[in-house]
């Protein structure tokens, strides 16, 4: 199955496109000829992104406004694309969000928060779109994990372990639904170019030169790449895969040393 072999219509649904990563995913899958269903609680910023994809590539594309960390959200995302009718052959769960502290710690509504939009919300987006998928025998569910799922590190204990879960999640259903016709690719990227951790532009131009951080575009180029081709997952960049399996090696009190001695260590408070 290729994306070349879509059906007429078909639609990519892409949460958290108002900015960043998702945003190049919803372009790049326009230029693919899907119609597009693209997702955010910035009711502005996902208009603008809409009005901007659409008058570029000249598909369908729907902005809505939604907080996907909310109670019902996943049932009420898919009874809407029900309702619209959508045949949506391609799930991108792109939305997240990122806080570095000690979880003692942290105002816990923002664990929540993390949590109902990492975990909750995407597991049961896997659960309805692929329940439609493999009923329709096709389709493609990209989910956003990260280098960070094997980097079990103070600071982002939480963001750690819900990109952990989303990597453990995306290789089981994928064995579930991969003789359905489904196929299901979890990305992994190191540091991207976007506002996800209010980086200043300059540090983010020093660190893109210095190929500690990739564009957007690149990841999104890269992870769609993965997707149709059917991997199971991807980690983008030659020093990242290399670091990966390093990652869970350093040893304990090396963590805690670099934790006491680190400036960065107040970021985000
Ligand atoms: N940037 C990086 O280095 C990396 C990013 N990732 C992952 O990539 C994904 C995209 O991140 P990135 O593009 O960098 O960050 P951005 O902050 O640019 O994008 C995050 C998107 O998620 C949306 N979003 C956040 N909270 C909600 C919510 N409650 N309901 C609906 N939409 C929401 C945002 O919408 P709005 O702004 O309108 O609220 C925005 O569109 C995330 O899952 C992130 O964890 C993974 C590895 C590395
Ligand atoms: C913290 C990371 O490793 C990664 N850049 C991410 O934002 O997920």
């Amino acid at each position: 199955m290729s994306s070349s072999e879509r059906t007429d219509r078909a639609t990519a649904l892409i949460t958290g496109a108002s900015s960043g990563i998702g945003y190049q995913y919803a372009r790049q899958l326009a230029a693919r000829g899907y119609d597009l269903l693209i997702v955010s609680n910035d009711a502005e910023g996902i208009a603008n992104s809409a009005a901007e994809i659409r008058k570029q590539y000249g598909v369908r594309v729907s902005p809505l406004y939604r907080d996907l960390s909310a109670e019902n959200a996943a049932e009420d995302l898919y009874r809407y694309c029900e309702d619209e009718r959508l045949d949506v052959e391609v799930l991108v769960n792109n939305a997240g969000v990122f806080f570095f502290d000690d979880l003692a710690r942290v105002d816990s509504r923002r664990i929540e928060l993390m949590l109902r939009l990492h975990v909750r919300t995407t597991t049961l987006l896997c659960h309805y779109f692929g329940r439609s998928m493999q009923a329709r025998g096709r389709g493609y569910i990209l989910n956003m994990s990260s280098m960070s799922a094997w980097m079990p590190f103070p600071g982002i204990s939480v963001y750690a372990a819900t990109k952990s879960y989303l990597r453990t999640l995306s290789l089981a259903i994928r064995n579930e639904l991969y003789d359905r016709g489904v196929r299901v690719t979890a990305v992994c990227p190191g540091a991207v170019a976007t506002g996800l951790y209010n980086l200043s532009e300059r540090y983010q131009r020093l660190a893109l030169r210095l190929g500690i951080m990739m564009t957007p575009e690149r990841l999104a180029r890269k992870g769609l790449r993965a997707l149709f081709s059917g991997r199971r997952r991807t980690v983008p960049g030659f020093v990242n895969r290399v670091f990966v399996p390093l990652a869970g090696l350093i040893p304990g009190p090396i963590v805690r040393l670099i934790k006491r001695k680190a400036k960065f260590y107040r970021y985000g408070r």
